[in-house]
């Protein structure tokens, strides 16, 4: 079963919806609960008895519903609660770890019908989602919110790992020393600041409306490298013969141990498998003239379409008043946007 999938119906179960408001009143109830996520022709060959209903699925009635002694069956669209009270007969033969009855029925529905059930211990106090013959814990609140400001803090000592590193990374392509390695060492942290982040996004998405907060802390550290990946495609991509092969994206199936790899990491960036780590780079600079010179977009691509970076640094404000659409208070603009890249990371 994808891990997406099971992200997917976690974010369902997030708190704010209707579902996760049911799931809490019956576990302060103690009364337990079986639900099953979904409705088709399979679901159906396991049902046996019960109320057939076709009400919403509100947390009052799911909470009312789970008193009856059997399961409830939801609409694919989780709106509507199709019966409730129902005796599930999933093939006895299919194998499961779990000892209860309900959670042996929770298991075995889902592998025999394809959809997701969740259940509620009346025992234990806890929430699982079953799905593609394993168990998923529905974690409460608290323990989310845990995991999340842990996330948060390695986001944000990661976060401050790799702007240092893109200060260096800026000193090189200033003083036009970038070779094929350092690109390398930056891709890969890059990389690796983006995983964390999505982890943590997964965090915000099951917290529901629970993750304001953790969602604001999360967006600012993530604005600080958003972005980042375009520019180093816009900025690095015209060292290949065919631009189009630059793949920043293509480290995203990387397992940890390939993205250690410098020479793997080339090789997927486009460069080939036999490429000379040591070779120089040129940089197009656009990342450092939107990023820390904050020039305007449409200016930048200007720029850099006329003068190399080397060129840009040595240009007069005349010269680059020779730029269709640059007139003397943008040159001056420009002169100070160079001169805050250079001053920025002590240049000369
Ligand atoms: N096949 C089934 N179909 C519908 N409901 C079931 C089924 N099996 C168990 N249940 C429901 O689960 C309830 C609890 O059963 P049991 O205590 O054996 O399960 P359990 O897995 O130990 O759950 P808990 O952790 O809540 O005690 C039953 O009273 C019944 O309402």
């Amino acid at each position: 079963m994808p891990r997406s999938a099971i992200r997917r119906y976690l974010r369902l179960l997030a708190p704010g919806t209707q579902l996760r408001g049911g799931l809490d009143r019956i576990l302060l109830g103690r009364t337990g609960a079986l639900i099953v996520l979904g409705n088709n022709a399979r679901v159906q060959q396991v049902c046996s008895g019960g109320f057939q209903l076709g009400v919403d699925c509100t947390e009052q009635n799911l909470r009312e519903l789970a008193k009856l002694d059997g399961a409830i069956i939801l609409s694919n669209d989780l709106t509507r609660i199709v019966a409730a009270g129902v005796h599930l007969v999933p093939e006895g033969d299919l194998p499961t770890a779990e000892t209860g009855t309900r959670h042996r029925s929770a298991d075995r529905t889902a592998q025999s019908a394809g959809v997701p059930v969740v259940t509620v211990s009346a025992s234990m106090s806890t929430v699982s989602l079953f799905l593609g013959g394993r168990r998923h814990p529905v974690e409460t609140v608290p323990q989310v919110i845990s995991r999340a400001n842990q996330t948060l803090a390695t986001l944000s000592r990661v976060v401050t790992r790799l702007t240092d590193q893109l200060e260096q990374f800026s000193q090189l392509e200033i003083a036009d020393q970038v070779t094929l390695r350092d690109l390398t060492h930056v891709a890969h942290r890059l990389e690796l600041t983006r995983r964390l982040s999505t982890e943590m996004q997964f965090h915000v998405d099951i917290l529901g409306v629970e993750g304001r907060l953790v969602s604001l802390q999360h967006a600012e550290l993530a604005s600080s490298f958003e972005g980042v990946a375009d520019l180093l495609t816009e900025d690095y991509a015209h060292n290949l013969a065919d631009p189009s092969d630059f793949d920043l994206l293509a480290l995203h199936n990387f397992t940890p141990e390939e993205l250690f790899s410098s020479g793997l990491v080339a090789e997927r960036l486009g460069f080939g498998s036999t490429a000379n780590l040591e070779q120089s780079l040129g940089t197009r600079g656009v990342r450092l003239l939107s990023r820390v010179g904050r020039l305007p977009a449409p200016m930048v691509t200007k720029l850099v379409g006329r003068y190399s970076l080397q060129e840009m640094f040595g240009a007069s404000v005349s010269q680059l008043m020779e730029i269709d659409g640059i007139g003397p208070r943008r040159a001056r603009l420009i002169r100070d946007a160079l001169l805050r890249v250079t001053e920025s990371n002590g240049g000369s």
